[in-house]
């Protein structure tokens, strides 16, 4: 069994895990609050579809629905009881592995006290990992909704909800890959990149599902919210990883750039324009996008969302449009890939992937650049623990170095490493003991690792 999974204590001599014991943090409210409305919308979603449904699938989706709508009761109280996690008994898709890794959780990490893989006492990452698992186990095992996206109606109302902000993106990269823009790269780099963080303030698990609509465009908040930016690698990340790509000296035709997705809608064409700026201002040959293979933390891009997202930037305008044509080309050309491997839905923190994932791992090790969207991806980098923040980020990577990355996070959960000293004079200075501006979605980091 991986090593990381042996929980043991919350304390193992690295830094103590978060799980949702602490009354007030973060964690604790997302079990108590978040997750409970999470399973109640869908409830109301199924509820509100339920003659919809019906005339789709026939009287048989009934069934189905009364199923999905027992469990997610069943669940809703284990949640707020503090129960232990259940193992899953359905064989779909990575199912065996995830009967393995609970499994192991209760025995063997905790031969003493089985009870302790709660909801709110487990390891934060595991359970809700495991939550969104759940989720997904509830509806595969009907008859009729076993491929139905929950969260789909969410994902692209957020993306409609946005549509004037992504015809000005798409305006913007537009003359950016022009073949007689003018070559200021490090400009463009910057702009690019925190056009792309700034989407990640937009994700609808923060707000339990609820809508969340950006007011600034990124564009707009790539030239004003610098204040907000803890920790800022870029011109690390332009003299050691793009700057010797684009000269490209041996003159490679493989080099290859990889983006682990976050969230679809606004997010997504953010991360669809990064994609692009850096094959059409010649930093690489490919873009692989990596997205999840199933419904997963409300608002993350599968490969439905991925396809449909480049079918819409027509509906924003003609920008949108020109972009549309631009995305199609490059993903006829396999210029830009998806792909969406199990490891991404499942609870392992990053370190451990070369033993876990070692055929996604060796991948990576023929990539220049990994590019990290979003927090949770963050959260798995640096292993969801409460570091010390001046903590560097190689230590609470713990050794992965499959090639270089670089993390794009707004803050949303209570852990984060790096953070420079006068850094943290100014954020303690500002907010004392409250630690929201961790996990308001406000604040950010760039950060570079391996390189
Ligand atoms: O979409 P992101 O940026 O990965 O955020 C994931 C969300 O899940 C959490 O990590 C846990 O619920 C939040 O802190 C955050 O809102």
């Amino acid at each position: 069994m991986c090593q990381e999974l042996a929980m043991r204590d919350d304390y193992d001599h690295v830094a103590p895990r978060l799980t949702g014991t602490k009354e007030g943090t973060f964690a604790y409210l997302t079990v108590r609050d978040r997750w409970p409305k999470i399973v109640t919308g869908l409830v109301d979603q199924l509820a509100r579809k339920r003659n919809e449904l019906i005339d789709r699938y026939g009287n048989a989706v009934e069934s189905d629905i009364q199923g999905i709508m027992g469990k997610f009761a069943q669940l809703r109280y284990e949640i707020m009881c503090d129960k232990p996690l259940k193992i899953f008994s359905e064989n779909g898709f990575d199912g065996p592995k995830w009967r393995q890794l609970v499994t192991d959780m209760k025995t063997a990490a905790m031969p003493d006290d089985m009870e302790l893989l709660t909801y709110f006492k487990g390891p934060w990452l595991f359970v809700e990992c495991y939550l969104y698992r759940f989720i997904y186990s509830a509806f595969l095992c009907t008859e009729k909704l076993s491929d139905m996206d929950y969260f789909e109606d969410s994902k692209q109302k957020n993306f409609m909800d946005h549509l004037p902000q992504v015809e000005e993106a798409a305006s913007f990269i537009n003359k950016i890959i022009a073949s007689d823009a003018p070559a200021h790269d490090m400009f463009a780099v910057g702009t690019m990149f925190r056009m792309s963080l700034w989407g990640n303030r937009a994700d609808m698990s923060l707000t339990g599902g609820d809508d969340h609509t950006m007011e600034m465009t990124s564009v707009v908040a790539s030239a004003k919210l610098n204040d907000f930016i803890l920790i800022d690698d870029t011109y690390n990340l332009m003299m050691r990883v793009l700057g010797p790509l684009l000269k490209n000296e041996r003159k490679r035709q493989d080099r290859r750039i990889d983006i682990v997705l976050d969230n679809a809608g606004v997010e997504l064409t953010g991360d669809l324009i990064l994609a692009l700026f850096l094959l059409r201002r010649g930093f690489t040959d490919k873009v692989v996008l990596h997205g999840k293979a199933i419904p997963w933390f409300v608002s993350d891009v599968t490969e439905k969302d991925f396809r449909w997202t480049i079918d819409s930037l027509k509906e924003t305008g003609p920008e949108g449009e020109r972009l549309m044509e631009h995305l199609k080309n490059c993903v006829l050309e396999e210029k830009i890939v998806f792909e969406a491997d199990w490891f991404w839905t499942s609870p392992h923190p990053y370190f451990v992937m070369e033993e876990e994932a070692p055929e996604l791992y060796a991948e990576l090790q023929t990539s220049s650049l990994v590019i990290f969207k979003g927090d949770l991806n963050y959260r798995k980098l640096v292993g969801d623990r409460d570091w010390d923040l001046n903590t560097s980020f190689e230590k609470a990577c713990r050794g992965f170095s499959p090639c270089p990355y670089f993390a794009l996070r707004t803050l949303k959960a209570e852990t984060v490493a790096g953070l420079s000293e006068e850094t943290i004079d100014k954020i303690l200075e500002k907010f004392e003991e409250d630690n929201q501006w961790m996990t308001s979605g406000e604040y950010a980091v760039l950060q570079l690792g391996n390189a």
